[in-house]
């Protein structure tokens, strides 16, 4: 499609709408300093991705882009087949599951969490109505049994651990039947048994043909589900690699990203890293 605007011809692609995600040298600029890209990055719909990075990398502001909460200072961003800037967010964001700590600090302590997962059905943080329909209810109940929460939910939001928390804030993410889901660091603040059950379950989701196409970030690449496809290496604003998982998630790859001589292993289709230290470098 040519669009005219002014003088000045502009060419603009077209949708694809094999691509969820179909970003072209995006770039998010704040204050003159470039948070984010360019980048480039296509995901299709039977794919399960994971963002990897440093801290300060650039993955949360990368992923906004992809929740429709904001858009690129530059480049072109179609999310679900529509050009992000000339459609209308608020009937995309719906379409489109997301799980973040952002959304978590803003649910009430006294929520019930029946109730937080179905009102994702109707676009409210919380209880909105005093009646839901029941199937409404029953969809609920499925979605938290999917991430082993059914029997939290009569409890209040403020009553559970943090790994119960990030279980329940994923149910309500996939409770609108989502075609792309977006997890920000769902591990974070786990421990080890609660960041184990969650993988697990993250690989089960992502193995069901019926799943959304899925983005997770993380910092840890112990934390990449075994069913997952994809990855995207972001260091400083900018990416490292991306591609299939194997070839992106590599010792090589790691040590750039993080800037230090990583090793890694894999095991049951899972990743290990660990820093490599030259002997007696603690003595120097
Ligand atoms: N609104 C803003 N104005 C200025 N700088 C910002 C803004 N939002 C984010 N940044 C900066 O942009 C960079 C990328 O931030 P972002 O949160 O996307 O990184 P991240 O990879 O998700 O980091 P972390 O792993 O620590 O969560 C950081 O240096 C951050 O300080």
């Amino acid at each position: 499609m040519i669009t005219v605007s002014n003088t000045k011809v502009v060419a603009v692609s077209e949708p694809d709408p094999d691509f969820l995600i179909d970003f072209e040298d995006v770039l998010i600029r704040r204050g003159g300093a470039t948070l984010v890209g360019p980048v480039s990055w296509k995901v299709e719909l039977d794919e399960k991705w994971v963002i990897l990075g440093p801290n300060g990398a650039g993955k949360t502001t990368l992923m906004r882009i992809a929740a429709a909460e904001v858009h690129p200072t530059s480049g072109g961003a179609h999310l679900l087949g529509e050009r992000l800037g000339s459609v209308d967010v608020t009937e995309l964001r719906p379409r489109i599951g997301l799980s973040s700590s952002a959304l978590a600090n803003r649910v009430p302590a006294d929520e019930v969490v029946k109730d937080l997962v179905v009102s994702a059905g109707y676009a409210v943080l919380g209880r909105w109505q005093e009646q839901y329909e029941n199937m409404d209810t029953d969809r609920a109940i499925d979605m938290l049994e999917s991430l082993g929460a059914e029997h939290l939910a009569d409890r209040t939001y403020g009553t559970l651990s943090e790994g119960e928390r990030k279980r329940v804030l994923i149910a309500r993410a996939l409770m609108t039947d989502p075609e792309l889901l977006l997890l920000d660091e769902p591990a974070a603040g786990l421990d080890l048994g609660g960041r184990e059950e969650l993988v697990a379950r993250l690989s089960d989701l992502a193995e069901d043909p019926d799943s959304p196409a899925t983005v997770l970030i993380t910092h840890h690449v112990e934390e990449i589900p075994p069913s997952f496809t994809h990855a995207l290496l972001l260091s400083e604003g900018r990416v490292v690699s991306q591609g299939l998982l194997d070839d992106v998630i590599t010792a090589e790859n790691l040590s750039a990203a993080f800037s230090q001589s990583i090793s890694l292993d894999r095991v049951g289709g899972r990743f290990f890293a660990r820093r490599t230290r030259r002997p007696g470098l603690h003595r120097a």
